[in-house]
């Protein structure tokens, strides 16, 4: 593996999960595999699992890991290429990505969607900055439209914990106050619909995400509905992205709130969730602290995902 910044970079998904659920029985088993081999992680936004669970799996693997929060430290950096740099960003992009390129084995970048411009966050401008010009394998800790190694994260804890072979999961849109990325929706959406599950996906109208990465799932206007039968509630806030509104907040209507009453109309469904979750708007408190919560096995998983994407491209190196 090159870099890994979507559900196409991890290869056929039963392997995928298979070696998830090796190298978690076995994660330190693969100490040799990155000694003397340098992992950069880099944030241009806030993380606590991110952060945390992929320096742990780069450790597992015997890496030495160096973390830069671009914002506290660094110089502020242009990321616009002809910029007349006379403002109050010292340093450009295309200096600053090569540059740690010489001091790093493999770099991963957190960058959100700015929603200055959807195209710029759509055509992922800033990790594509980092695969072109870093001369490293990249790995994305949350793009403006992707955050696979939570969805590699999401997948393996499902095969973990179903009990069908085509479970039901439901993807439920929750109010959040402020404007978030589509990134966590359109990646989970990639890889359910990759993985071949029953997938539905309902919010309220006008946060329709981008068709390519809504595929082939049902979208159901009517919560309730689309939860009936559901075997997986994965619920999730994301910002408008068509048209006008794109990174807008449209509605903070808390009947859209995961509650104990909602839940009774799956089929004893487990309730999922990335975190950092807003309790009693995502989720009211019993649900995300019911014995069907995997909230938490969920976010143990991220250094798996973590573990497993960095092990293949050390193996590559
Ligand atoms: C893993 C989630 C990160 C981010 N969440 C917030 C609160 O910004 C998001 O919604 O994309
Ligand atoms: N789920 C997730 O990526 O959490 P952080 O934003 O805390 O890293």
């Amino acid at each position: 593996m090159r870099n890994f910044t979507c559900v196409q970079d991890i290869g056929p998904l039963d392997k995928a999960v298979a070696e998830a659920l090796e190298v978690k029985a076995n994660r330190y088993a693969y100490k040799h595999l990155g000694e003397n081999r340098t992992m950069l992680m880099l944030f241009f936004n806030s993380s606590l699992r991110t952060r945390l669970s992929t320096q742990k799996a780069a450790m597992n693997l015997g890496m030495n890991v160096i973390v830069l929060d671009v914002n506290q430290g660094a110089w502020k950096l242009e990321t616009e290429r002809g910029v007349i740099m006379d403002g109050d960003k010292p340093e450009h992009l295309l200096e600053a990505i090569p540059v740690m390129g010489c001091y790093a084995d493999v770099i991963g970048v957190r960058s959100f969607a700015r929603f200055e411009s959807k195209a710029d966050d759509y055509q992922e401008r800033i990790l594509q900055q980092f695969i072109e010009h870093s001369g490293r394998p990249v790995v994305s800790m949350e793009a403006a439209t992707r955050h696979p190694l939570q969805s590699f994260a999401d997948l393996i804890t499902i095969e973990e914990h179903k009990t069908k072979a085509r479970p039901k999961v439901v993807m439920t849109w929750a109010p959040h106050p402020k404007a978030l990325p589509q990134a966590v929706p359109n990646s989970f959406a990639e890889w359910m619909n990759a993985a071949d599950y029953e997938f539905v996906i309902t919010h309220p109208e006008g946060y329709e995400l981008d068709p390519a990465f809504v595929g082939n799932a049902r979208v159901e206007y009517n919560q309730d509905r689309a939860l009936e039968g559901a075997d997986f509630v994965y619920a999730k806030n994301w910002s408008a992205y068509a048209g006008p509104n794109y990174g807008k907040v449209l509605s903070t209507d808390r009947s859209w709130t995961v509650d104990a009453r909602k839940m009774s109309l799956t089929d004893n469904a487990f309730f999922m969730h990335c975190l950092p979750v807003r309790r009693n708007m995502i989720v009211t408190d019993d649900v995300i602290e019911s014995p069907r919560s995997l909230v938490i096995p969920e976010a143990a998983n991220r250094e798996i995902s973590a573990q497993v994407v960095l092990k293949r491209i050390l193996e590559s190196l």
